[in-house]
């Protein structure tokens, strides 16, 4: 059985126990797994475009001729700098912490070698534009692949190219303007029902975790938003949930483990834990398949036009599962739509639950920021005790630097995974060498050395959400165009931007399809628990650590003190 948390019960916390402690590698995978909402249809190769699938011969050669590359003193046909004895420090921790060290002795591309593994580590800008948005067919996800083919199935982030391609295409039109408009409607009726609940902690003076309660929040949001389907997790337990993170938690074992003996045939009947995970994958399957079910059963329109301007709010199910079962061709499966499902299950909420775990914490290290923000959205959202609007999102331009910032320091996924399809030439970066990505290689892009690379930023360091109005330039980075913020039009400063240097949704054409979703009911939540609450760190900062994706893993959470506020308003200040 999996170890489950006793904390409240009562508020069905125990699945956010179940995945704090499952989550460690999961998240490296589960985060390294999604892509562009606006990736342009340019961007996909053209029809007769195969990239050839990588035989295991070719990798296990790879490994020996890097292995005796590395350690037998010849040049390698890479070129690359090669990091050697680290091993100690990889293990045990967080891989991304390790490696920004090595970042900042070897540079933008390294080759990093430990145990029979070889895989280049890449956190220049101008080399990660190439990998990510001149040739990201020569890429595939590699060992995310492999680890979450079993719970995602044929899913958008672990798909072969052949079934990504279509279901991309499927899938981004589900985000389109009117459904995004109607989202922030639900994502400020779940915000409320979180603001709600932190009334009563205000009133006792208990000690809420943040993190759990943001969890709860973007889950209830996702399950509605994908499935139209209440998880209800504010307020409850939900089964489906645990099993999904227990399924998470499997996949990191699977990852870690010298053998694939859940491949043996009836292991999945003897051995418990994986007997345990069969009845996960059931509990999982049969939830998801009663909804399509569920779905099907209404006609609706198959008109794409029609169904992207249509009122939502005269609609019984706004949800994607519901645009998807209208939109979907003859040739779409069932079992293609489970693992589209699944897919949006998992990508869609922790992500959003950190950002704003790492918000919170970063601003409460900073009052006066944090009382300046908050003068913010009071402006912005008047004395009406109402929930944001589109409009007033676009005001509260504050707020969303705040994610982004969190989301610069705090990446989630920090590294994302691809595995070469072709030998790859880089440009050069910063570097001096000509590096090139081997086939069958293993490549971590380090979002997270590229957020804090101190070439990039001015005091990466530094909580400063502010930065993103100022230019910054560096023309030690060869080819880099710097930050610009003139270029930065939409919700969020992107990769067009920071010229690659900030990626939090990832880029190119395998760009997360939710950036815009998550964006906005960030924001909306941020500002609406800001400006109701203010907030105190129960502990000592420094006591707040990092799983292996970013997210906090204290037992405690993000443990903090709420206060109701008056939010300041101009019929307030007149009244004062
Ligand atoms: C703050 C919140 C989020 C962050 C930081 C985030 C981050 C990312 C990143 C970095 C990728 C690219 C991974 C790679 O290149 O290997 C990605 C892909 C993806 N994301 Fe997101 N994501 C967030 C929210 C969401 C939401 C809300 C959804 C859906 C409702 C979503 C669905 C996906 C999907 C389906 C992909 C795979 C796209 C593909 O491969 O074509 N994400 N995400």
């Amino acid at each position: 059985m999996v170890a489950r948390a006793r904390v409240h019960a009562s508020r069905g916390v125990d699945a956010r126990r179940v995945r704090a402690r499952g989550r460690a590698r999961v998240d490296v995978i589960a985060r390294a797994v999604k892509e562009p909402s606006s990736a342009p249809e340019e961007a996909l190769p053209d029809e007769n475009f195969k990239p050839e699938q990588l035989k295991f011969q070719d990798i296990v050669s790879l490994w020996v001729t890097q292995i005796l590359q590395t350690y037998g003193g010849k040049e390698s046909k890479d070129n690359a700098p090669v990091c050697e004895g680290v091993i100690d420090d990889l293990v045990g921790g967080p891989i991304f912490l390790a490696l920004y060290p090595y970042f900042r002795r070897y540079g933008g591309v390294f080759k990093l070698a430990f145990g029979p593994k070889v895989f280049m580590v890449l956190s220049d800008p101008v080399i990660v534009r190439e990998v990510l948005k001149e040739k990201p067919f020569s890429f595939d996800k590699g060992v995310l692949a492999e680890i979450l083919e079993p719970i995602m199935g044929q899913g958008l982030i672990p798909a072969p190219y052949a079934v990504w391609k279509n279901r991309r295409r499927q899938l981004v039109p589900g985000f389109h303007k009117a459904w995004l408009d109607h989202m922030v409607g639900l994502f400020g009726h779940c915000s409320n029902e979180l603001v709600r609940n932190l009334d009563k902690s205000a009133e006792d003076g208990e000690v809420v975790d943040m993190e759990e309660r943001f969890c709860s929040v973007s889950l209830d949001i996702i399950g509605l938003a994908v499935f139209n389907y209440d998880f209800g997790s504010v307020t409850k337990e939900s089964p489906i949930i645990s099993a999904v993170y227990n399924c998470l938690q499997e996949a990191a074992h699977r990852s870690t483990f010298y053998f694939p003996y859940w491949n043996i045939p009836f292991a999945t009947d003897i051995v418990p834990r994986q007997r345990e995970f069969k009845q996960n994958m059931k509990i999982i399957n049969e939830t998801l398949n009663g909804l399509i079910q569920k779905a099907q059963k209404f006609e609706g329109t198959e008109d794409l036009e029609e169904l992207q301007n249509r009122d939502y709010s005269k609609v019984k199910d706004p949800s994607l599962l519901r645009f998807l079962v209208d939109i979907r061709g003859a040739d779409v499966t069932d079992s293609q739509l489970r693992d589209d499902l699944m897919t949006m299950l998992i990508a869609g909420h922790e992500t959003t639950a950190a950002v704003l775990t790492w918000g919170l914490f970063c601003l409460m290290q900073n009052p006066e920021l944090m009382k300046r923000i908050q003068a913010d959205i009071d402006e912005v959202m008047g004395d009406d005790d109402r929930t944001p609007t589109y409009d007033d999102i676009q005001k509260l331009e504050s707020v969303r630097l705040c994610i982004a910032e969190a989301l610069r320091l705090y990446p989630e996924p920090p590294i994302l995974i691809r595995r070469c399809l072709e030998d790859v030439t880089l440009p050069k970066g910063a570097g001096d060498a000509e590096v090139t990505l081997i086939k069958g290689m293993d490549i971590f892009i380090s979002v997270w050395n590229l957020h804090r690379s101190p070439e990039c930023w001015e005091n990466p360091e530094e909580f400063d959400p502010f930065r993103f109005k100022r230019p910054f330039a560096n023309p030690g980075v060869k080819d880099w165009a710097g930050y610009n913020p003139e270029l930065f039009t939409g919700l969020y400063p992107n990769e067009v931007a920071s010229d690659f240097a900030f990626i939090p949704f990832g880029a190119g054409a395998r760009k997360c399809i939710g950036d815009q979703f998550a964006m906005l009911e960030a924001t909306i939540a941020m500002a609406m628990v800001l400006r109701r609450y203010d907030f105190e760190l129960t502990t000592d900062p420094k006591d707040i650590g990092m799983t292996m994706g970013a997210t906090i893993h204290t037992e405690k959470g993000l443990p903090c003190r709420v206060r109701r506020r008056q939010p300041v308003t101009t019929a307030t200040a007149a009244a004062v």
